[in-house]
């Protein structure tokens, strides 16, 4: 008898064994990482997701909070081939349903052939297969979560002083502390500010550059985030990671689309196309940027051609669709950084319109 049921929007359920319990819904995605799953299950734009590792044993060098990415766990559950007590009982404390024991080789399969997908969870000794069920049917498409900036982004302002360096203005749309971290180690002082800071809140800070975060859902849902962009084009130089690189293209006139499963691992190849360099990088998203707008592209993935990296000489604006903070995952690109600081650190200070 199992004690644990997924269901998938292909009407299958899957057994496996609860190792937290509950109930939970969300879009169903895996990632290929083979380490940092501290880093993962702490990365707020996985909100909304169940997180399958296709990576069969997860937990096999315990949990240590010096490496998460923010205070909770974020997607909605956890699914693996094999869990260590050190994580199932994290997860647990978390009250974050994991599941364990299930052929997590035919999810991936499945999630690769059908695309991203509304997932059901029941996990514990009175769990039942209708009751996954039941949840799978109650999952909303990730666009309706229209104010899931809400759940993962500072309610108030935040001041993180890194030497003076520069004033960065970071609108969190859910931000990863390593990209935080990143910038205050480079000297900056970052100024935290709600996803839905107005373009007011933003011209308050007097910053050098405007910094938009990762984030989870929709990227076309950040309307205020957008609305900033829009205020300080051409104005502010502007740089953005994964969500901020969505978020900037629609505002400057581009726009985004949902991929088929995304990209979530740490081994993605990009390839940079002024310096034929080919770098690693960890990714993490599920939408992708289809019309650049104004801007460059500077960066393609190696495997499927999709934008990478963009920027434009005349706005000042420089973004990636990967994670340069590398948290998990390889050091290639973390020289983005030093490249947002100069871009700061050259312009003259300007107001709002
Ligand atoms: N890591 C991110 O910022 C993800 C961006 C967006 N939510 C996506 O899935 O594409």
């Amino acid at each position: 008898m199992s004690d644990a049921y997924i269901a998938l929007a292909d009407g299958r359920v899957l057994e496996a064994r609860a190792r937290a319990p509950g109930r939970t819904r969300g879009e169903l995605v895996f990632t290929t990482a083979y380490t940092g799953y501290e880093e993962s299950l702490t990365d707020p734009s996985y909100a909304e997701q169940i997180l399958t590792f296709s990576y069969p044993l997860i937990g096999n060098y315990g949990v240590r909070s010096e490496r998460f990415e923010s205070e909770s766990v974020q997607p909605r559950a956890t699914i693996a081939r094999e869990l260590t007590d050190d994580v199932a009982d994290w997860l647990a404390d978390e009250d974050v349903p994991a599941v364990d024991h299930v052929d997590t080789r035919e999810i991936v399969t499945t999630v690769r052939e059908e695309g991203a997908m509304a997932c059901g969870i029941a996990a514990g000794p009175d769990a039942t297969p209708e009751d996954a069920v039941e949840e799978m049917e109650a999952c909303e498409p990730m666009s309706d979560h229209v104010d899931i900036g809400a759940q993962v982004s500072v309610s108030e302002p935040i001041v993180r002083e890194g030497g003076g360096a520069a004033d960065v203005a970071l609108l969190d749309c859910g931000a990863k502390g390593s990209i935080i971290s990143s910038l205050i180690e480079r000297g900056a002082d970052v100024h935290i500010l709600p996803y839905d800071a107005t373009p007011e809140d933003v011209a308050d800070v007097d910053p050098d550059v405007l910094f938009v975060s990762n984030g989870p859902g929709d990227p076309e849902n950040f309307v205020a985030a957008q609305e900033v962009v829009d205020a300080f084009a051409g104005d502010l130089p502007m740089a953005g990671i994964c969500l901020g690189q969505q978020v900037i293209t629609s505002a400057l006139g581009g726009s985004t689309e949902k991929m088929a499963f995304g990209h979530r691992g740490v081994n993605q190849p990009v390839k940079d196309l002024r310096t034929d360099k080919v770098v690693m990088t960890t990714q993490n998203h599920g939408y992708t940027v289809d019309d650049t707008g104004p801007l460059e592209v500077t960066q393609v993935n190696v495997n499927d051609d999709t934008v990478e990296g963009l920027d434009s000489e005349e706005l000042d604006v420089i973004t990636r669709q990967y994670h340069p903070e590398a948290n998990p995952g390889p050091h290639d690109s973390l020289g983005f950084f030093d490249e947002v600081l100069d871009l700061a650190q050259s312009q003259p200070r300007v107001a709002a319109d």
